[in-house]
């Protein structure tokens, strides 16, 4: 039977598996839930992270006779084709292919279980059943290779121990990792869930203050574009609530499409929007301002009983500059809005404080 040594070496084995694959995976679902669909740098990495476990287990092998030893090095492999896809299963396996001989016997071994890992697609139909299925390939395919290269003289009681502490560490393992996915994906459903405005599917005031809250702590100049729909009052009033629900929503999904990546707009309360830009360039602001405007005003909104309803916003610009108060800025921009509605509604007018963005700039009001 297996001696304690050997029996605290295989633990460290078990515990430097499940830490370095359970780690990485946390840190790599830092943003999204990492998946065999994440990005390819994420995948790659996975796997080298897994490939260099496996030559640490390697290092790390058990003698049962003179010429057969045992190792756990196939395990992180395995794993990391099963959450990572193809990709990161290929990796693992190239590191540990070039650092631990090439051309093995034990390399062969590894590769053809992989292979047959990669040909079922264990990744894109996970379920615990292709895991066990796995186990007890290995297993088979083991015994039938030490049996073939060795002959029946060989401890087959340690074997077989070595064997089910590997598939044991292998579930322990599979199902630490699957409960972190499942946690994972959770945490990120609610974390859209509480920054989505329920009716409009864009970012809600709770995330606009926060995003606000950042640009000041972190001293970063930011463009702000209020908007507020005209007359919604008697939208909602002539033709119903539901029909106002459905004009907040053509707004949000004009507002999502209008907007580019590193631009955030959020649904600021009521009828009004708030557009954030990376960009304080008072000419950019309020082009985009303007396109804003233009594109709802040419958008056509089909209700149920075939009629067709056209609105119009209304938009004040101003921005945040280092140094500011962030809620003056906004202020800013609520006072240009009012005196867009006072000046006609439908149309663009941007805060004094673009001036101070660009010298000379003079303040623009766009009538339409
Ligand atoms: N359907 C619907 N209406 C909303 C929602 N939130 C606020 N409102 C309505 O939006 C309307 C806002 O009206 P006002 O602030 O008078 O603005 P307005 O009629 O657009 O007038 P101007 O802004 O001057 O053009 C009110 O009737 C609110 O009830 C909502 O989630 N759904």
């Amino acid at each position: 039977m297996p001696d304690i040594l050997s029996l605290g070496s295989l633990y460290a084995d078990i515990c430097v598996t499940y830490a370095t694959l359970s780690i990485s995976f946390f840190i790599l679902s830092r943003s999204e839930p990492f998946n065999f669909k994440g990005s390819h740098w994420k995948r790659v990495a996975f796997g080298l992270v897994a490939g260099i476990t496996a030559l640490y287990l390697r290092g790390n092998q058990l003698v049962l006779t003179d010429n057969l030893s045992f190792s756990f090095e196939m395990l992180p492999m395995i794993l990391v084709t099963f959450f990572g896809g193809w990709l990161s299963g290929l990796c693992s396996f190239v590191v540990a292919f070039f650092f631990s001989g090439m051309f093995t016997l034990n390399n062969l071994f590894i590769a053809i279980i992989l292979g047959t890992l990669f040909l079922f697609r264990v990744w894109t139909r996970r379920k615990h059943r292709e895991l066990y299925i796995t186990i007890v390939l290995v297993g088979i395919c083991r015994l039938a290779l030490v049996s073939s290269i060795h002959g029946i003289q060989v401890p087959w009681t340690e074997l077989m121990f070595y064997q089910a502490i590997a598939a044991c560490c292998m579930i322990l393992c599979y199902h630490a990792l699957n409960y972190k996915e499942i946690y994972m994906n959770k945490v990120f459903v609610t974390r859209v869930k509480a920054a989505t405005d329920e009716l409009t599917q864009i970012n809600n005031r709770a995330s606009l203050d926060y995003w606000l809250a950042q640009r000041q702590i972190q001293r970063e100049a930011c463009g702000l574009i209020l908007l507020d729909i005209d007359n919604f009052k008697r939208v909602n009033d002539t033709l119903g609530h539901q029909v106002g629900d459905r004009v907040l929503i053509e707004v949000g999904r004009l507002l999502r499409h209008l907007t580019r990546n590193e631009d955030f707009a959020g649904r600021y309360g009521g009828e009004e929007f708030l557009v954030m830009t990376s960009t304080c360039d008072p000419a950019t602001l309020l082009s985009i301002a303007e396109r804003i405007r233009k594109e709802v005003e040419d958008c056509v909104i089909s209700l149920e009983d075939g009629r067709e309803l056209r609105v119009t916003v209304s938009l004040g610009v101003s921005l945040y500059l280092p140094g500011m108060i962030i809620r003056k800025s906004l202020k800013l921009a609520d006072l240009s809005l009012y005196e867009a509605k006072r000046k006609g509604k439908n149309c663009v007018v941007g805060s004094s404080i673009l001036t101070l963005a660009e010298l000379g700039y003079k303040r623009h009001t766009h009538k339409m």
